[in-house]
């Protein structure tokens, strides 16, 4: 299979989809790689690694999409729409329930879009999704607590405090791969951590891994509020698969915060748990002040930190990318139920279910639509 690597547009994102070894490993699996010049740049891998690996360099984006299978990092932007084409294999973070016009434009074109955030194991975890969860969830507190800093807009307050100087608070809301990481990090600042989640198997397991090092509360409306009231840094890190994340923090929440607090939309990405967050930012741009609170909204954090990230991500896309291209889509998802999770658009239909609900749009399982193909 022709696979086909565009150089990412999104606002300093310097991710890139596949790295030189992951060439190697699609050659060695029998395919062609058709990578964009400079694509790897902004995560140190020049054209000429690529070469070396074996990968044919395109000077165009338009080369690198007509290929048979396009592997990106995130959401195509309006500007790539024209590059769709029927029967395109498209594997990349997508996020659609916030998108409707990229919703519509993948189905229009009958576009195979696999989303790498929803391929999803039997137990429930997602793989594709977890290491930039991690990366996220770690930069997630470093943000907050560079934002207190009173230069950056901040209340001017340290995480950890010093000794005879009260510690800063830390409310994570979603104690899953981001909260967790968040909580990690936090905790190694020496801040006073507290993790809401809806699920009282995970708080035990939180309260298993950090001991009396965090405060563990159930969530619900009354414990956010309290705990956002009383917070220097709030961390929003719930996820509903594929759905638009839940706005469990409402506007008055956020008023009874004190100036200079800090609120990280983590969840950004599905459309945010905060009711002030109703806009993405950017990296160029990433903040901006309502009720006095410093709001953080990015929705590709870990684009600021390409190379770790890059790698991370590759690591997992990889081996399903050389299922996909040797087997075809069809017979790689019927195979793994995991990668069928994946697939958000086929034949010109939603086939994520979240997705449909939240646009309003027919749903059809996949796996029906690949049935009547064979
Ligand atoms: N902005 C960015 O650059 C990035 C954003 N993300 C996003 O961060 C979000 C979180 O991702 P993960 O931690 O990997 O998901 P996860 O599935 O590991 O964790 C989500 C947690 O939310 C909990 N939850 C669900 N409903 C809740 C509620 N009402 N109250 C409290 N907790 C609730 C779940 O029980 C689960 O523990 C996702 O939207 C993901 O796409 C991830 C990476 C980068
Ligand atoms: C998860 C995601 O959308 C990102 O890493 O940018």
């Amino acid at each position: 299979m022709r696979i086909g690597i565009p150089r990412e547009i999104k606002n300093n994102e310097n991710r890139v989809a596949i790295t030189p070894a992951g060439v190697v490993h699609l050659i060695e699996a029998g395919h062609e790689v058709y990578i964009e010049t400079e694509a790897g740049m902004g995560s140190g891998f020049t054209d000429q690694h690529y070469r070396e690996a074996g990968a044919i360099l395109v000077p165009s984006a338009e080369e690198a999409w007509a290929t048979d299978m396009v592997m990106k990092v995130k959401e195509p932007l309006p500007e790539e729409y024209h590059y769709f084409y029927e029967g395109l294999i498209l594997f990349t973070y997508l996020h659609l329930a916030p998108e409707p016009e990229l919703t519509k434009a993948l189905t229009d074109h009958k576009v195979v879009a696999i989303a790498y955030e929803t391929v999803q194991l039997e137990d429930g975890s997602l793989p594709l999704l977890t290491p930039m969860s991690e990366v996220a969830g770690r930069m997630a507190t470093q943000i907050g607590a560079q934002f207190l800093e009173k230069i950056n807009g901040g209340k001017g307050i340290l995480l950890g405090g010093v000794p005879g100087v009260k510690r800063g608070k830390v409310t994570v809301i979603g104690g899953g791969i981001v909260g967790t990481n968040a909580a990690k990090i936090a905790v190694g600042l020496g801040a006073d951590v507290t993790i809401l989640d809806l699920n009282p198997k995970r708080l035990r397991q939180l309260d298993d891994i950090f001991g009396h090092s965090i405060n563990t509360l159930i969530s619900n409306p009354l414990n956010i509020a309290e705990a956002v009231a009383e917070s220097d840094l709030v961390i929003g890190a719930v996820l509903i698969p594929g759905a638009k994340a839940p706005r469990l923090v409402t506007e008055e929440m956020v008023m009874a915060m004190q100036e200079g607090s800090v609120i990280v939309d983590v969840a950004i990405d599905q459309g945010g748990i905060f009711e002030t967050t109703d806009h993405i930012t950017t990296h160029d741009d990433p903040t901006y002040l309502k009720h006095g609170v410093v709001h953080y909204a990015v929705a590709n954090m870990p684009g600021a930190v390409p190379r770790t990230s890059t790698i991370a991500l590759t690591n997992v896309t990889v081996p399903y990318a050389i299922q996909i291209a040797s087997l075809g889509y069809k017979e790689a998802c019927s195979r793994n139920k995991a990668l069928l999770k994946g697939i958000n658009t086929l034949d010109g239909y939603v086939t994520y279910k979240a997705v449909a609900d939240t646009h309003g749009l027919v749903y059809k399982e996949a796996e029906a639509l690949i049935k009547q193909h064979i």
